[in-house]
């Protein structure tokens, strides 16, 4: 199986430790998302992959082999400071990338007309990048990482001030590589977006991955949740029914977490909230991204202070 893997990345910058043993792979096909607050080693994780930055111990392998300077011609990188020459025009700088990365005149130049069409900035080609709206440079910014149709996908913060019309764009193109089997590994801060599209999702805090999985598995709690809305009962009648703990009642929706999150844990509850008066409403209620973040950040946080 292709695959990107981060093995045991040690970084420190002076006493700071940036990476603490950071383990995680992105499969061939697959979209990760890599989230953390500020500060929490994302850009010095990416770097090390793409070899601007070097690990004080660990590797980064592709299909088994630590990523050398011949591979790394193939993997596109979007990098957080971004790294356009300001006066050099749109088309000549991605026709210019492409062939660093190895492209033939003719085969550069298809690909940065196919890029600039697709992300929106074919009217600009003539225009000097440093002319060009944040927004739109950014989209030159992802053309500059894909132009040379990249084996691996690797991309600090690639959303972050684009526009919705912009964002859907952006989106499409990182399910379109990842269906053709590049592995793609983004950092966001917009944690509905990560939710959206990626297939597995790492945490980092302080250096070190908090929380990996799926989104399935991260949300994948030990006690189920599950919200009734009932017109009409006495209150309180959800604190009479065995093994919930009611987390919030407002006379009209109940929220509880029960004990265990096994098949049909759920029925003691259904059963009471349907005698208790007319029952509107009946759901779990599963955690979003942002709740598992905060979630595992303070979590890991109350760890560290005791
Ligand atoms: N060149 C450097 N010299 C010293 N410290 C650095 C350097 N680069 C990063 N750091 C520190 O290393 C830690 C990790 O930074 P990094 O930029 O990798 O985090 P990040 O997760 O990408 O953050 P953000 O979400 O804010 O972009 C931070 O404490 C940062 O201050």
């Amino acid at each position: 199986m292709a695959r990107l893997e981060f093995d045991h990345l040690n970084k420190a910058y002076g006493s700071l430790r940036a990476l603490t043993d950071l383990t995680f792979s992105v499969d061939a096909g697959e979209i990760f998302g890599f989230v953390g607050s500020n500060g929490a080693g994302k850009t010095t994780a990416m770097r090390i992959a793409l070899g601007v930055l070097s690990a004080d111990s660990g590797e980064v392998r592709w299909q088994g082999r630590p990523l050398d300077l011949e591979m790394r011609r193939r993997v596109g990188y979007m990098p957080e400071e971004r790294g356009l020459y300001p006066k050099m025009k749109v088309g000549e700088q991605l026709v210019y990338l492409a062939r660093l990365h190895g492209m033939g005149a003719k085969d550069a130049v298809a690909a940065m007309e196919q890029w600039t069409e697709r992300l929106g900035v074919a009217a600009r080609r003539g225009d000097n990048v440093e002319k060009l709206s944040l927004g739109n440079q950014q989209r030159v910014q992802l053309a500059a990482a894909l132009v040379h149709d990249p084996e691996i996908l690797v991309l600090d913060e690639p959303f972050s001030g684009l526009d919705p019309v912009a964002v859907d764009v952006m989106s499409s193109v990182l399910v379109e590589r990842a269906a053709a089997g590049v592995p793609v590994i983004f950092s966001s801060h917009q944690l509905d977006l990560v939710e959206r599209l990626c297939d597995r999702v790492g945490i980092v805090r302080a250096g070190q991955m908090v929380a990996l999985g799926t989104k399935e598995e991260l949300r994948r709690t030990p006690n189920a949740r599950w919200r009734a809305v009932v017109h009409g009962a006495a209150p309180g009648w959800a604190r009479l029914v065995p093994g919930a703990r009611v987390l919030s009642d407002d006379g009209r929706e109940v929220v509880v977490e029960l004990t265990g999150n096994t098949e049909g844990v759920e029925q003691p509850f259904l059963r009471a909230a349907t005698a208790a008066g007319a029952l509107r409403e009946f759901s779990p209620v599963v955690p979003s991204l942002a709740d598992l973040f905060r979630h595992v950040v303070s979590e890991t946080q109350e760890k560290d202070a005791a």
